[in-house]
């Protein structure tokens, strides 16, 4: 387990925040805001000029004003100098290339979070494993997870989330930054469900998507969340993690969000595809990350390692793919086997 460097609590970290799309200049702004030295690291000139000059992220964030004490840069050393708190906010295919290219340059003792949903793509490990791997065991890790779409946080509006971390300094300090008026921030130590949590709402996501595209209604869009939350806790518990880190804000809370909430990209890529639209087109018009295309795989992968069949995850890869249409997935959803609704109870 990591050692936990010793914080004096009367002064605020430095943190730099690494990736400058939309979640990353949200969780800027936030942690500016509230007093920290923070500086935002982003590899597009265009964007970086743009919140420097116009205190704006226009191609994420359009017409939301940032905090002018919010400093941004291309230059990653520049970043990270002084630096007491490093949160990686790229995508997951970003993810281990970005730790690679930061580890140089941590500052001795700073501890490394992340708030990128997803594995790694190809390999299929944990983030927490990747960051392990890539910054060694002494360097503090922890995961932020939670129902938060970028622009409500970056307007302000109150949030809830929650830090998981094994080193129990680090994981306060982390949510120490991001708690304020209108920012709730929880803290827990399961780091394998925080993070399983987080990847599998964004499938799931999908598939109440699919289903509102195609009208199916909404007790489809009640059955497909509520049988969703079942697969993310039979795989949580098949991998060792606690039943209820993901009936808090890293499940059952993200899960409702984007199954629900028309800000998600995940729910808008399947709600195109419910409406018959192509995978590419979608994702173009999107325009952002969306992570379920990677994830998806990656989820059915670690299922079939552990034995657990997960019916829905299995047909949004499967739309994903393209192997099968949103009505063939509907049709092998609705002709499976009849059986009890908990054949064996989750939480013994
Ligand atoms: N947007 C949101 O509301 C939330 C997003 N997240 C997660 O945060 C992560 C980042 O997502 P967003 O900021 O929303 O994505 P985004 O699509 O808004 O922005 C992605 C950013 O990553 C940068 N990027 C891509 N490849 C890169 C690379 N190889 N090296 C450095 N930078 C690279 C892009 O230039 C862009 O600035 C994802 O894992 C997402 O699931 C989590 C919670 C909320
Ligand atoms: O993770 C998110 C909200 O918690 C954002 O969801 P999307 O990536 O589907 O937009």
């Amino acid at each position: 387990m990591p050692i936990g460097h010793q914080l004096d609590a009367t002064t605020r970290p430095s943190v730099a925040v690494l990736g400058a799309g939309s979640w990353g200049t949200a969780l800027a702004a936030l942690i500016a805001r509230h007093g920290h030295s923070t500086v935002l690291w982003g590899r597009d000139a265009g964007t970086i000029s743009a919140i420097e000059a116009n205190g704006e992220n226009p191609r994420y964030l359009p017409g939301i004003p940032l905090p002018g004490t919010l400093r941004a840069t291309t230059a990653l050393p520049e970043a990270m100098a002084d630096a007491d708190l490093v949160l990686v906010v790229v995508p997951s295919h970003a993810f281990a290339e970005t730790l690679r290219a930061l580890a140089p340059w941590r500052e001795p003792g700073a501890g490394v979070a992340w708030a990128t949903k997803g594995f790694e793509p190809g390999s299929g490990r944990f983030l927490h494993e990747v960051a392990g791997e890539v910054l060694g065991d002494d360097v503090p890790l922890a995961v932020v997870t939670g129902p938060s779409f970028a622009k409500e946080v970056a307007e302000g509006l109150p949030t809830a989330l929650t830090v998981h971390s094994e080193d129990a300094v680090f994981c306060q300090q982390v949510a120490d930054a991001l708690h304020g008026p209108a920012f709730r921030a929880y803290t827990g130590d399961d780091m394998c469900g925080a993070e399983l949590g987080g990847a599998m709402k964004n499938v799931l996501a999908v598939a109440t998507g699919v289903a509102d595209g195609m009208g199916l209604g909404l007790n489809a869009r009640a059955g497909l969340i509520t049988r969703g939350l079942n697969e993310m806790l039979r795989l949580n518990i098949g991998i060792g993690g606690r039943p209820e880190t993901l009936m808090g804000l890293a499940g059952l809370g993200d899960l409702v969000l984007t199954c629900t909430g028309d800000l998600s990209r995940n729910r808008r890529l399947g709600l195109a595809l419910g409406r018959g639209q192509s995978i590419e087109d979608a994702v173009r018009a999107i325009g952002q990350v969306v992570e379920s295309i990677q994830t998806a795989d990656e989820v059915m992968r670690l299922a079939q390692r552990h034995g657990i069949e997960l019916p829905i995850a299995e047909n949004v890869r499967d739309v994903l793919h393209g192997d099968i249409t949103p009505a063939e997935g509907l049709r092998r959803l609705m002709a499976r086997e009849r059986k009890a609704e908990y054949p064996q109870s989750l939480f013994d």
